[in-house]
């Protein structure tokens, strides 16, 4: 080892060296060094299934690597796991939501903090969330006292970061961020990446993943890239532009196309319409709709009831008029216990079954075919979906949706959490698909996605309160509507 690489280690809060962490054949870490300095930010990113997640959990002490040293303010920690790491600072806002959702968020910030028994903890539990919430979320209209399962999944996420810069006596060193914005509509990812700045400025350090690049080239002081299971490149954040970026993450990350399609069919006939509040909703075959605004603004809630009002209405050969692609992936996408194949294919195996029985081949065909359209990363299709990496799932819920025959298509964020290059790939089927007549209905919290659309319905405090179409469709009109509702 070097001696400036020694230093390294011995100032760092957390130093990971040569980690290598294998689920059988596939080597999620395959011998990965990486080190965190007090009062910095380290961005990192990598194709979906590159191994992030995978060296959080042995940075926060979930999971023992089965080679490589971890190092603790320069002590060999022997004995790592969950609680040392959270002696020593580390705090964790997982990809995948944590909260109770049974509970309210007072007493999952009791759960979080072991050392907040005893008379009158409520009290302190709530002052504590709610100071963090303040710091972060400025005008955040939570109430503490809610229950979990009642609030948003972009509420959720604003929790979730909340508890973990919170301090209830050891105050958090190095916070581990695994996509937090990814629920987050612009202006929410706004306040939470100006607080991290706050926290390092103030001698924190925090790990930010994100597929959202332009999120890590501002907010990260170093960015290390990986893939496959190893650290490909590592700089100054400053020595990386986006496309510097995309080549460093592989040859999955394509080059991006930002060009919307233009899709002139005022004559085409109307497929779907609704009473919304504010202004009437319609959509036209082959449209590609867009639903934006502020984050819970009633965007998922349209999308819900355009599904209640049509998801009885089947067309000839038993196809189902419409399919949806949920936001919440842990909550309303993902059978747990179920192969990935068997995800993939739940919803269209009418068109894989003869006389009531599922043909086995042909689903495998149509399963091993969207594997590699969209590049889902598994050995093997028939391993359980908890198997996949985060991004990899979300996929699936993309191909299970893609691959029936519904003309019209529900989109709840589906992007959360994939990959820039497979992001590039899937704009093309959907574009491809509206050719041919395929109607997509897509909320986004992703600025960039929305402006792909046709045709663009701004919704601000559960009203659709303006309608952008062709050129007016652009990043200005849509904060503008967003923020005041103008027409
Ligand atoms: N419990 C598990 N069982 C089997 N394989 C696993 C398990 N957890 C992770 N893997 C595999 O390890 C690899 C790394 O996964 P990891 O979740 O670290 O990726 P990631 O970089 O975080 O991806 P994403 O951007 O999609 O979140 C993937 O190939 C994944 O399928």
């Amino acid at each position: 080892m070097m001696a400036s690489s020694m230093d390294d280690v011995a100032k760092a809060i957390i130093a990971v060296d040569g980690a290598k962490v294998s689920f059988g054949a596939v080597k999620a870490l395959d011998g990965v060094t990486l080190r965190v300095m007090p009062g910095e930010c380290v961005g990192l990113v990598g194709h979906n299934g590159a191994g992030k997640s995978t060296i959080v959990s042995v940075i926060n002490g979930g999971l023992t690597p089965h080679h490589g040293i971890v190092t603790s303010d320069g002590e060999r920690q022997e004995r790592y796991g969950i609680n040392a790491a959270r002696d020593r600072g580390v705090r964790c806002v997982f990809q995948e939501l944590s909260l109770c959702p049974n509970l309210s968020i007072v007493e999952n910030t009791r759960l979080v903090h072991r050392t907040l028994g005893g008379f009158g903890w409520r009290l302190r539990a709530a002052k504590i969330i709610e100071k963090s919430l303040d710091a972060v979320f400025p005008g955040h209209g939570i109430d503490s006292g809610r229950t979990v399962g009642d609030l948003s999944i972009a509420e959720r996420q604003m929790v979730e970061i909340a508890l973990a810069f919170s301090d209830a006596g050891t105050p958090a060193r190095l916070v581990i961020l695994d996509e937090p914005t990814s629920s987050l509509d612009a202006s929410l990812a706004r306040q939470m990446l100006d607080h991290v700045r706050r926290f390092i400025a103030a001698g924190g350090s925090v790990i930010f993943i994100s597929h959202i690049l332009h999120e890590i080239l501002e907010t990260a002081d170093r960015i290390v890239v990986m893939k496959d299971g190893r650290v490909v490149a590592e700089r100054p954040a400053h020595r990386f532009d986006h496309h510097g970026l995309v080549e460093a993450m592989g040859s999955v990350a394509k080059a991006e196309t930002r060009q919307r399609p233009v899709c002139d069919q005022p004559a085409a006939p109307v497929i779907l319409s609704h009473e919304a509040a504010g202004i009437p909703f319609t959509a036209r075959t082959g449209e590609i709709i867009g639903l934006a605004g502020l984050a819970g603004h009633g965007q998922t809630e349209l999308l819900l009831a355009l599904h209640a009002a049509r998801s009885g209405n089947w067309l000839p050969q038993g196809n189902p008029l419409v399919t949806f692609v949920a936001g919440d992936r842990r909550l309303n996408g993902v059978f747990e216990l179920w192969s990935i194949l068997r995800n993939f294919s739940i919803a269209s195996l009418g068109d894989m079954s003869r006389r009531g029985l599922v043909l086995e081949a042909g689903e495998k065909t149509r399963g091993t075919a969207w594997k590699e359209r969209i590049e889902i990363r598994t050995p093997d299709l028939n391993n359980r979906i908890l198997s996949l990496s985060g991004g990899n799932q979300q996929k699936v819920l993309f191909a299970r949706a893609l691959a029936t025959r519904a003309p019209i298509v529900l989109m709840d964020d589906p992007m959360r959490g994939v990959d820039v290059g497979t992001k590039q790939e899937v704009y093309a089927i959907i574009r491809e698909e509206a050719a041919a007549g395929r109607t997509f209905i897509w909320y986004s919290t992703e600025m960039d996605e929305v402006c792909l659309c046709d045709r663009v319905y701004v919704f601000r405090e559960g009203r659709i309160t303006a309608e952008l179409g062709g050129d007016a469709v652009d990043e200005a009109n849509i904060i503008s509507a967003s923020f005041e509702g103008t027409a």
